[in-house]
């Protein structure tokens, strides 16, 4: 399986900070590749330097066989990168439509959008439909991170960064959440997804990286990893039945 992205030896400082120590990562095209890790491993770090949000101070970071280590977000993203931070970037005094409009580069109105496309987020995310005239603000957790990965993918996109979707959501919902990206996931689309929610983890991965102290201390298939509790237990401390 060839790897859409691959990060070799990146290191990332942030001010004074040395933050990301050497990250290796490969992440394959049409999979799910899970980064795990626990708080402050460097997992959101990891994605603003795709980003070009944060500079890499070493190291490459190839997308499609072309380096991107460097560029200017704009470029980065114009290759086909989406990037849904965790505080996902709506803008609550705007309706729905308005928040996906915005994100459409080539849409001016509704009308413009891709009508095919925009049917098929419906069906990814019908919360989107169903409160499409509504103040974005007014929507729940659940249904703003639906919205947010909407925004993403409102224009084709070739790999799509998700940090955290679940984060400071009750567990119904995040079983919703759940759905709709295994929904996503039918699609072959590629996705690199930050969680802590090992559940969401199993549920959607294929590959899973977990990072500690800034680097990549163990990759590999998301079901080894699930199957495994002594080593779940050792690299992201999970007490046994937690987080299930
Ligand atoms: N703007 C910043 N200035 C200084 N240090 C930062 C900054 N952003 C992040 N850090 C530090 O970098 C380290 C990695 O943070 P990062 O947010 O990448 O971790 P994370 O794995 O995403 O964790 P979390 O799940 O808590 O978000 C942490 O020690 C954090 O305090």
């Amino acid at each position: 399986m060839s790897a859409l992205l691959k990060l070799q030896g990146v290191h990332t400082h942030i001010g004074q900070y040395h933050i990301l120590h050497g990250v290796d990562l490969e992440v394959p095209t049409g999979q799910v590749t899970m980064l795990l890790g626990r708080n402050g491993a460097g997992k959101t770090t990891t994605l603003r330097t795709i980003m070009g949000l944060w500079a890499a101070s070493q190291g490459t970071v190839t997308f499609d066989g072309q380096p991107i280590a460097g560029k200017p977000t704009p470029d980065i993203a114009q290759r086909g990168i989406a990037y849904v931070p965790e505080n996902m970037g709506i803008f609550s005094d705007l309706s729905v439509k308005e928040n996906l409009l915005l994100a459409a580069r080539n849409a001016g109105t509704a009308e413009q959008m891709d009508t095919q496309r925009l049917e098929w987020l419906f069906g990814l995310f019908p919360a989107v439909k169903k409160f499409w005239l509504y103040p974005a603000g007014k929507l729940s957790g659940g249904q703003k991170q639906m919205l947010a990965i909407a925004r993403a993918m409102v224009e084709p996109r070739r790999l799509l960064l998700i940090d955290e979707p679940s984060k400071g959501l009750a567990p119904a919902i995040v079983q919703n959440l759940i759905e709709a990206l295994r929904e996503l996931k039918r699609t072959q689309t590629t996705v690199l997804l930050v969680e802590q929610n090992f559940a969401m983890a199993k549920a959607l991965g294929d590959r899973v990286a977990v990072m500690d102290d800034g680097r990549v201390v163990h990759h590999g298939a998301m079901q080894a990893l699930a199957d495994d509790e002594d080593l779940q237990h050792r690299l992201l401390g999970l007490s046994l039945g937690a987080h299930q």
